[in-house]
């Protein structure tokens, strides 16, 4: 007798009669046609019901002319349902905005759903090895919304049981290259779902001319360039410190002199100073009349400055105990930013022992100390490796460019940043394409923003030191 046994078992079935092979015959049973369409009908019906149930208003809306053409007739069906698409698009001419977020980006989700996503979901949950095959049965993440934006996909997934957001992180080439899109990031949203965001298009792909200058005098968060949703970059610089990196040619002059450019009428109405070191003397020195007094070049000046700013720090910090506990800015108690461009020049390429200890101590006092009491620093650097700048984790907002390996982008970010998607490393060195391009990550979010600096030009800095300079000019 036979007994039904799986077929990949049947190799490993042994004789124990010599010279006789094991014979595997599988067991036919004929279906009846009757079963298949009843079978194949309930599918129908079942899908029917599940794309009535997920998009009610498309099925309406394809089901109408049908019921009206057989209820009345083509020629009353087609009267009533034209004026539907007719009003859709004069919508779409006369109200893009109401009608891409009400309708426009509703069909374009259902279509990249269909058409992107369903349909290569399987092969490529499979090649990446985000998905199983095994005995015949397909174990694959679910995929459960597509949603569009102005500029990205934003795919809903449930992960399979066992999974973690690193198995997905790892993949990121993968999916940009399955889906066709030219990159992916992955977002834990709640327990077992995670967010891939796949970019359509690219609104950071041209250079940004400068942010015009703020009405109003402000230390509230500086507008310095764009994000990659094509809203405002935003970056706040009170309440606490920033540190940018990215190679030489990145790029970091334009986010210094964006976040200076945004903080002038406040410096005018007295509610921010800007202190200035400048080793390298290229790139603060063009706009040297803004900063007055507070300005520094030689390593020993730059070590007289930033004890003069530590000692604004003390002194603040003795007058606050035990009253306040965060900074306002006032004309008596203005906010302090100390920009230092190129830090690695006072901190790690300083030939003097004594000068290189007296500024580390001196920017990790202000570091560790100064947010609560109006001191912040902005720095820049090149390299971010820890024998170079080795207080780099007291920056809680980082920012990195264009950099020259892979490894820098968690040295800059963080553990992990790379992986959830801050590619820094494949940013473009063409200026036109890449300066002023980097990734953020704030001590608020781990999860990495791609932004892109307003490029404030070697004019924009002289109207600037013309219009805002104590005195009156550069
Ligand atoms: N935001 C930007 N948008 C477009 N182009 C930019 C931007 N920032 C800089 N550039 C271009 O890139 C060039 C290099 O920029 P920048 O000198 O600011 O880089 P950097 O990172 O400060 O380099 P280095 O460390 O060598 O001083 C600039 O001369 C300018 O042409």
């Amino acid at each position: 007798m036979f007994r039904r046994l799986p077929g990949d078992e049947a190799r490993n079935l042994v004789t124990t009669t010599p010279d006789t092979a094991v014979v595997f015959r599988p067991a036919v049973v004929t279906t009846p046609a009757i079963l298949t369409l009843i079978i194949l009908a309930g599918r129908i019906v079942v899908g029917l019901v599940r794309a009535t149930w997920r998009h009610p208003i498309a099925m309406l809306a394809a089901a109408t002319p049908g019921v009206l053409t057989l209820v009345y007739g083509w020629r009353v069906a087609l009267l009533l349902s034209t004026p539907t698409p007719v009003g859709l698009i004069a919508w779409a001419l006369t109200n893009r905005v109401s009608f891409a977020r009400l309708v426009g980006w509703r069909l374009l989700a259902w279509w990249r759903l269909i058409w992107v996503y369903r349909r290569h979901w399987q092969p490529v949950m499979i090649v990446s090895g985000l998905g199983r095959h095994i005995r015949g049965r397909d174990y694959l993440p679910r995929l459960v919304k597509v949603t569009c934006t102005p500029w990205a996909d934003l795919v809903s997934v449930r992960m399979l049981k066992g999974q973690a957001v690193k198995d997905w992180a790892d993949r990121i080439d993968h999916l940009a290259q399955g889906f066709g899109a030219t990159s992916c990031r992955v977002a834990l949203s709640q327990a077992g779902r995670i967010t891939l965001t796949f970019p359509r298009t690219d609104p950071l792909a041209t250079p940004i001319s400068a942010v015009p200058l703020p009405a109003e005098p402000s230390v509230r968060a500086v507008e310095v360039g764009m994000q990659e949703d094509g809203q405002p970059w935003r970056l706040k610089v009170h309440g606490t410190h920033v540190l940018v990196a990215g190679a030489t040619g990145a790029g970091k002059g334009s986010i210094i002199w964006s976040v200076i450019r945004g903080l002038l009428p406040a410096v005018r109405a007295g509610l921010v100073e800007l202190w200035a070191l400048d080793p390298k003397l290229m790139e603060l020195s063009y706009g040297r009349a803004l900063f007055g007094p507070r300005y520094a070049a030689t390593p020993e000046d730059c070590a007289d400055l930033l004890d003069r700013a530590v000692k604004v720090m003390q002194e603040r910090a003795a007058r606050f105990a035990g009253l306040q506990r965060s900074h306002a800015p006032t004309i008596d108690d203005p906010f302090v930013l100390v920009v230092v461009d190129e830090v690695a020049f006072l901190t790690a390429y300083q030939s003097d022992r004594e000068l290189r200890r007296r500024i580390s101590a001196a920017l990790a006092t202000l570091t560790t100390q100064g947010r609560a009491v109006g001191v912040g620093v902005l720095a820049a650097l090149q390299d971010p490796r820890k024998e170079v700048m080795n207080i780099r984790n007291l920056f809680p907002d980082k920012i990195a460019l264009r950099l020259d390996e892979s490894e820098q982008v968690d040295m800059v970010l963080g553990d992990g940043a790379r992986d959830r998607g801050a590619l820094a490393d494949h940013i473009s060195p063409v200026p036109e394409l890449g300066a002023g391009v980097g990734y953020v990550r704030l001590e608020t979010s781990p999860d990495p923003i791609r932004v892109r600096a307003a490029y404030v030009s070697d004019t924009d800095i002289c109207v600037m030191a013309g219009a805002f300079a104590p005195g009156g000019g550069a």
